[in-house]
């Protein structure tokens, strides 16, 4: 198990090593009229080379996968949404310059012929769900976020509704914030979270919150500038001892990385959307697009050299609270809204 698992404190937490998967796409047309060379090579599972004019470089990965892999494979190795359900905080997330694969290994290409992790782990979460209906109560609920010129917004308010809601609130634009809570959970204050009861439904939302992105998210120069966030929320009751736990699955797909160290300095909203992947409580999963290319090779170089985060320890945690902890709180909602507390809810 490449989790490399330490269970501490009754199974409550766990060090989770960062994983990274580094992912090579074909060659594209461009490239092929370039003289098509090929300077990346896959030599095993785990490791890629790169020939430079210095000579040849090595990277280690927890896995690679060649331009012959398919979504299919990488979904299949990515093995987080069980983990999301038991109540985990999972960050997937892809990272690589313009144009080397990272939509389409989140998103999958424009006619979904190959859908990528984000479909892909949309219909696993119901899957589960389904498998697990007797025993547990599930509510899943997502927001979607993108963050552009390290300004966040909120892809579930169209902008003509935006600007409907300025002129009606005196021009106070709606903010959303990245805050933790006092577990140390990243969340997006302000954000519009929605509920979904089915992967179609959650997959709508995404539709939603895509065609309310700043640019489109295909064919624009403009596109590799904007991060987009998908968070879901998936909590879950067990019917048998009332325990809760939630877990949150969130999809990255970063801008283009070699605008990201351009702009580097000004993005200190994504330091914190990231903050609890990195270095946090939660079980990250980074992928690393490249291209093949020699004409890419700088870029290329700098994405491996920029990814070897392979030290860095997650101490994951679930987040389960007792029966009683819910009941307390349950109490709280009810007086704060002025209803009134029976003995037995106590
Ligand atoms: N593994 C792959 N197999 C087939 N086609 C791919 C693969 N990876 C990328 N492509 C194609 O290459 C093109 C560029 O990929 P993509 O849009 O995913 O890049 P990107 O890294 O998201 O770029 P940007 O930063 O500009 O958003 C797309 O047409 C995509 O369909």
């Amino acid at each position: 198990d490449n989790e490399e698992k330490i269970l501490q404190h009754g199974g409550r937490h766990e060090r989770y090593k960062i994983r990274v998967f580094c992912r090579i796409r074909p060659v594209n047309r461009n490239e092929a009229a370039q003289g098509g060379v090929i300077v990346v090579d896959k030599i095993d599972e785990f490791s890629v080379t790169i020939d430079t004019p210095r000579g040849q470089r090595e990277f280690q990965f927890d896995k690679v996968f060649s331009a012959g892999a398919s979504q299919e494979d990488l979904f299949h190795d990515t093995n987080l949404i069980q983990s999301t359900i038991d109540g985990y905080n999972v960050c997937i997330f892809a990272y690589g310059q313009t144009g080397s694969g990272k939509t389409f290994t989140m998103v999958g290409d424009k006619e979904q012929k190959n859908p990528g992790l984000m479909p892909r782990s949309f219909n696993a979460i119901f899957d589960i769900i389904r498998e697990n209906s007797s025993k547990f109560d599930f509510k899943v609920s997502a927001y979607m976020l993108e963050l552009y010129n390290d300004r966040l917004q909120d892809l579930f308010v169209s902008q003509a509704g935006e600007a409907h809601a300025q002129t009606q609130s005196h021009g106070q634009a709606r903010r959303v914030e990245i805050k933790r809570n006092r577990k140390g959970v990243v969340f997006a204050q302000g954000a519009e979270t929605k509920e979904a009861s089915s992967a179609q439904e959650l997959y709508a939302l995404f539709q939603q919150a895509c065609a309310n992105r700043h640019i489109s998210a295909t064919m624009n120069v403009e596109s590799s500038r904007s991060h987009l966030i998908v968070g879901i929320r998936v909590e879950s009751k067990n019917l048998t001892n009332g325990s809760v736990s939630t877990g949150k699955l969130s999809l990255v797909d970063l801008a283009g990385s070699e605008r990201a160290a351009k702009t580097g300095a000004k993005d200190h909203q994504l330091k914190q959307v990231m903050q609890d992947s990195l270095g946090g409580n939660a079980k990250t999963l980074m992928i690393v697009n490249i291209s093949p290319s020699e004409c890419n090779l700088d870029e290329t170089l700098t994405s491996l050299y920029a990814t070897r985060v392979k030290a860095i320890t997650n101490n994951a945690q679930r987040n389960v609270e007792s029966k009683e902890i819910a009941q307390l709180k349950e109490v709280i909602m009810k007086l704060k809204s002025g209803q009134s507390v029976e003995d037995v809810d106590v």
